[in-house]
C-alpha cells in the first residue's frame, strides 16, 4: 500500500561520499540516475540500480550466511551503521527471525562483548570524566530532532550485571525496536550510555575494554552526575522522552521517583516489565476463566522489577475489589534469603511495602529457619510464580511438582533474560507439570514438543510495550507518563490475546503484529494523557491520524538538494 503513495521528497543538503556516508540518508545502490548525477554520486557505487526488495535479498543471503547469532548480530548492526532504511526494512521482513539477534537474547552477549566486536561509532557516550563538556557531547549528536532517548549507566545488563560501557548494545537494541515496532523515525531515536566506571574485574582488567577504566563513581558524584545529564537533555532537546533502561536496584528507583513528575521518563525494567508481566498475566487468568485477585502471586526475586510487577498486580487486584491488605497478603516476595517477612533488616524501602505479615503466615508449617520456594509453594499453594532473579536453574523440579501439587494450571513466568539466566527452561517446567501450564519467558523460545504435542510460549517481554508508549507520548507530546497511562498497556495487550479473543491460539500476540498493537497501545496511552491533562488534547479522530501518519515505515523517499 505505502509503495502506491507517492512520498515527498526530501530536501538535503548532503553530497558525495558524505551522502553515502551518512546512514539515515544511505540508499546505496537504490539512489536513481537522476540522484546519483544531481548529488554528485557518479561513479561512488556499482551501475545498476536496484529496488530496496532487492537489496533486501542480497543483505538477508549475506545474512544467512552467518552461523552464530552474535555473528549475525555483529553483520545486521554493520547495516543499520551504514543504511538505516534497509536495516529497517529487512527487519520488518524478518522480524520473528532477526528480533532475537539485535535484542535479547543476543544483545547480552553484544554488550558483553561489546569493545571487542565494536565496528563504528552510534549513539552518545557520556562519560564522568568529560562530564564539564557535557553540553558539547550532546551537541555532538548526529540527530538533531531527538525525541525517545534510552539511557544505560550499564550496571545491571539484563541478567549479566556490570558491563560497564558495554551495556550500549541495549539501548541501540530497545531503539531498534522503537523504529521497527513502534514506527518512531530512527532520525528520532538517541541512545545513551552514561559511563561512570565499572565494578566488573574481567573489564577493567581487559585490554580491549573501551570504556573508563576506574570503580564506579562514589553515590553523591554519580546523584550530581545524572542531574546534570538530564538537564543538559532537556534543555537540548526540551520535552524528549527519557528511558531508563537496566540501571541497578540501588538507583533504578530513586532516579525514577526524583524525575518521573518532572520530565516524561519511564524505568523500562520497573513499569515497562510491569505493565507486560500484568497484561500477561491478565490474558493467562482470563484463558483459565479466572480472576487475578483470585490468585496467590509468588516471585523469585525482589529487586526492583519484581518488586514493580507486585505493585502493579496489586493495583490490578485492588481494581477487581480487593482491599490493599488483602492484595498485599497474596503476594509473596523471595530474595536469596528465603521470603519477605516482616521485621527482616536490610530491605530496601519498596520492599518494605510487600513482606509477609506473621499473622498471615501463622499456621504455615516450614523446614527450616527460613521459609524456602518449596515451603512457600506448600503453604501459599500460588496459582502464579515469577522469577525476575537473574539467576539460573531457581525454580527446581521439587519446587515446581509442589506448585503443581496445589493448583491445576499453574501460570510459571521465568522472566529472567537472557536465556542463560532463566530460572527454569520452558521444556523443564512442561515436563515437571506434564503439560498442565500456561508458560511465558522473557527471552524467545521455539515451540516445545511434549507428548505429541506443541506449546506456544509467549515472550512476556517489555518490547511488548515501550514502542507504543513512545507512540503514544509522542502523538500528544505528552509531558509526564503516569501510572495509569502504564495500566492501559497492561490492559490493552491483555485485550489482544489472540486465545483471549478467539479460544485458541497464543498467549500473546505475535511478534509481527507488533506495529498494529503498538498503535493501539498509542492510542489508549494517548488517550490517558490528555484526560489527566499531561497532555495537548485533540479529537480521538486528529489522534488515530497522527498515530497512522507519523508511523515511521522503511521506504526510500526521493531527494531533492537544498539550494543554496
Ligand atoms: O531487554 C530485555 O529483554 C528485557 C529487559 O528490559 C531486561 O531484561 O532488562
Ligand atoms: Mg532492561
Amino acid at each position: 500500500m505505502s509503495e502506491l503513495v507517492p512520498k515527498s521528497p526530501l530536501y538535503i543538503h548532503h553530497a558525495g561520499p558524505a551522502l553515502i556516508e551518512t546512514p539515515l540518508l544511505n540508499k546505496g545502490t537504490a539512489f536513481s540516475k537522476v540522484e546519483r548525477t544531481n548529488f554528485n554520486l557518479m561513479g561512488l557505487l556499482p551501475p545498476r540500480y536496484e529496488s530496496i526488495e532487492e537489496q533486501v535479498e542480497r543483505a538477508y543471503l549475506q545474512y544467512s550466511s552467518f552461523k552464530e547469532a552474535i555473528n549475525k548480530h555483529i553483520y545486521l548492526r554493520n547495516i543499520q551503521d551504514s543504511n538505516e532504511t534497509l536495516f529497517f526494512k529487512l527487519l520488518n521482513r524478518h522480524i520473528e527471525e532477526m528480533m532475537p539477534i539485535i535484542y535479547t537474547p543476543t544483545v547480552g552477549e553484544a554488550c558483553e562483548r561489546f569493545s571487542d566486536i565494536y565496528r563504528s561509532n552510534r549513539g552518545l557516550f557520556v562519560s564522568y570524566t568529560e562530564r564539564d563538556q557535557m553540553d558539547d557531547i550532546l551537541r555532538n549528536a548526529t540527530k538533531r530532532n531527538v525525541k525517545v532517548i534510552v539511557v544505560t549507566d550499564g550496571e545491571r545488563i539484563l541478567g549479566l550485571g556490570d558491563q560497564g560501557m558495554g551495556g550500549m548494545g541495549i539501548p541501540i537494541g530497545k531503539l531498534s525496536l522503537y523504529t521497527a515496532c513502534g514506527g518512531i523515525s530512527p532520525a528520532y531515536t538517541l541512545p545513551i550510555t552514561l559511563d561512570v566506571g565499572t565494578n566488573n574485574e574481567k573489564l577493567l582488567n581487559d585490554p580491549m575494554y573501551m570504556g573508563e577504566r576506574h570503580k564506579r563513581i562514589s553515590q553523591s558524584a554519580y546523584d550530581v552526575f545524572v542531574d546534570q545529564f538530564i538537564v543538559a537533555a532537556q534543555k537540548r532537546w526540551p520535552g524528549v522522552m527519557i528511558q531508563f533502561e537496566d540501571f541497578a536496584q540501588p538507583n533504578a528507583m530513586p532516579l525514577l521517583k526524583r524525575y518521573r513528575n518532572e520530565v516524561c521518563c519511564f524505568n523500562d525494567d520497573i513499569q515497562g516489565t510491569a505493565a507486560v508481566a500484568v497484561g500477561t498475566l491478565l490474558a493467562a487468568c482470563r484463558k483459565k476463566g479466572e480472576k487475578l485477585s483470585e490468585q496467590n502471586v509468588v516471585f523469585v526475586g525482589s529487586g526492583s522489577a519484581g518488586c514493580g510487577i507486585a505493585e502493579q498486580i496489586i493495583l490490578q487486584m485492588i481494581g477487581e475489589g480487593l482491599t490493599d491488605k488483602q492484595a498485599r497478603g497474596q503476594v509473596f516476595m523471595m530474595d536469596r534469603f528465603g521470603l519477605l517477612t516482616e521485621g527482616m533488616t536490610g530491605l530496601r524501602e519498596f520492599q518494605e511495602a510487600l513482606v509477609q505479615n506473621s499473622t498471615n503466615l501463622a499456621d504455615w508449617s516450614i523446614d527450616g529457619e527460613y521459609a524456602s520456594l518449596v515451603d512457600v509453594m506448600l503453604n501459599a499453594k500460588p496459582g502464579i510464580l515469577i522469577g525476575v532473579s537473574g539467576v539460573p536453574g531457581l525454580f527446581t523440579e521439587e519446587a515446581i511438582k509442589a506448585m503443581h501439587k496445589g493448583n491445576k494450571t499453574p501460570i510459571i513466568f521465568p522472566l529472567s533474560n537472557p536465556i542463560k539466566q532463566i530460572e527454569a527452561r520452558p521444556e523443564q517446567i512442561i515436563e515437571w507439570t506434564d503439560g498442565d501450564v500456561i508458560c511465558a519467558s522473557g527471552s524467545p523460545f521455539d515451540p516445545v514438543q511434549y507428548k505429541g504435542e506443541s506449546y506456544h510460549i509467549a515472550q512476556c517481554n517489555n518490547a511488548y510495550i515501550f514502542p507504543g508508549i513512545g507512540l503514544g507520548v509522542l502523538a500528544v507530546k505528552a509531558k509526564i507518563i503516569s501510572d495509569e497511562m502504564l495500566m492501559a498497556t497492561s490492559v490493552t495487550l491483555a485485550d489482544s490475546s489472540p486465545v483471549v479473543n478467539t479460544g485458541d491460539g497464543n498467549l500473546l500476540p505475535n511478534l509481527k503484529d507488533l506495529p498494529e498493537l503498538s498503535k493501539t497501545i498509542a492510542f489508549n496511552v494517548a488517550k490517558i494523557a490528555m484526560e489527566q491533562g499531561h497532555a495537548l488534547t485533540i479529537s480521538d479522530e486528529e489522534l488515530r491520524a497522527r498515530i497512522e501518519k507519523g508511523f515511521w515505515l522503511p521506504e526510500y523517499r526521493p531527494y531533492k538538494r537544498v539550494s543554496v
